[in-house]
């Protein structure tokens, strides 16, 4: 008999994720796949995931990656630009792409080909409110006279709001939420529309990036907040309120690129994600509110069922390693060389 403290939760899903391509994707779809049933999959690759004849080519170079031993489905996205058409979003819809994604142009990682102006795109948006297909959100402003700090909120009460109320029907996530004012956002919001949250922005604040050294596997988009951001992050994920939900954002870049001069923004948590979120529940004496966060309330929202089957976490502290191989680069993750209470058996 086992003696050591386990939890065990319905199979969980990770509802935003970064896998890239080519090499990059032994790697991710490993990692993901070890901790996932399914994964909404980020279509911001060079050049982007635009159509549905697009979603299914990647969709395919996905499958073919998973470990013979491990089910796992990718949920395919689009990348909304400028030229998105209804047409296009119909047949997407129709090839069984679940969402599309809007990346303000300039926002984040590879968002050089995104919207310019939503109005853009409302014939778009008017076409995935009438078929079902799910808007996610890179929820920052991009104009250079808005301070970084602030870039979330700004989108939120220039942008969202005016979306939310102009398509009263169409499914909206506001991906990977930083602040207190998103999560408020959504709290309060109509039905349908619901937000993910990182392991990361539960973990840290941006203390933990810049004092005592600039730690650049800390910098991700929307960048790190003060700790009452944080607080009010961990509140909204451990309430059992159905409108908050796992997404990972993990998003690997190699060693090269994270520490150098100027580097990349994202973080690497799929190696550890399950393992990182237990972690910041157990801290906030929430761990019973986990399962809904992680394996039911994304389904629910997505109109999928939830997964049969089940995963094993143990208390028994391990450390994550220091870098991980990614094709021919070095990868670091998240809290690399840290120890974790939590481990996935
Ligand atoms: N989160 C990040 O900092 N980076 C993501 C893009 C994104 O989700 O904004 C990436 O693709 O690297
Ligand atoms: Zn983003
Ligand atoms: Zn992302």
């Amino acid at each position: 008999m086992d003696s050591r403290q386990q939890i065990t939760l319905r199979a969980p899903d990770d509802w935003h994720i970064h896998l890239r391509d080519g090499t990059a994707l032994e790697r991710t779809v490993g990692d993901a796949a070890r901790q996932f049933r399914r994964a909404i999959i980020m279509p911001n690759l060079v050049p982007p995931v635009v159509n549905a004849e697009g979603a299914l080519a990647y969709k395919a170079r996905i499958e073919a990656a998973v470990p013979a031993d491990k089910a796992f489905t990718p949920l395919m996205v689009i990348y909304l630009t400028d030229k998105t058409s209804p047409e296009i979003v119909h047949q997407a819809h129709a090839a069984g792409v679940v969402a599309a994604k809007l990346y303000p142009a300039g926002a984040t990682t590879n968002s050089d080909s995104g919207v310019t102006d939503i109005a853009n795109i409302y014939p778009a948006l008017e076409a995935m409110q009438s078929c079902g297909m799910k808007l996610l959100l890179h929820g920052e402003v991009t104009t250079s006279d808005i301070d970084i700090f602030d870039r979330e909120r700004v989108f939120i009460e220039n942008i969202l709001g005016r979306v939310v109320a102009d398509f009263p029907s169409l499914k909206i996530v506001l991906e990977h939420i930083t602040t207190s004012y998103a999560a408020e956002f959504v709290a309060q919001a109509r039905d349908g529309v619901a937000a993910t949250i990182t392991a990361h922005h539960l973990l840290y604040n941006r203390n933990h990036m810049l004092v005592g050294g600039i730690r650049p596997h800390y910098y991700c988009l929307p960048v790190l907040k003060r700790s009452t951001h944080q607080e009010a992050l961990i509140e909204a994920a451990t309430s059992g309120s159905p409108k908050f939900f796992l997404g990972t954002d993990s998003a690997p870049h190699a060693q090269g690129r994270k520490e150098t001069a100027c580097g990349c923004a994202g973080c690497y948590t799929a190696f550890s994600a399950i393992e990182l979120y237990a972690e910041a529940f157990e801290r906030a004496g929430k761990l019973e509110k986990l399962e809904g966060f992680a394996s039911e309330f994304g389904p629910d929202f997505y109109d999928l069922p939830r997964n049969n089957g089940t995963i094993t976490l143990v208390r028994e502290p391990w450390t994550l390693p220091s870098g991980l191989p990614m094709g021919t680069d070095a990868l670091i993750p998240l809290a690399a060389g840290e120890t974790l209470n939590w481990q996935l058996l």
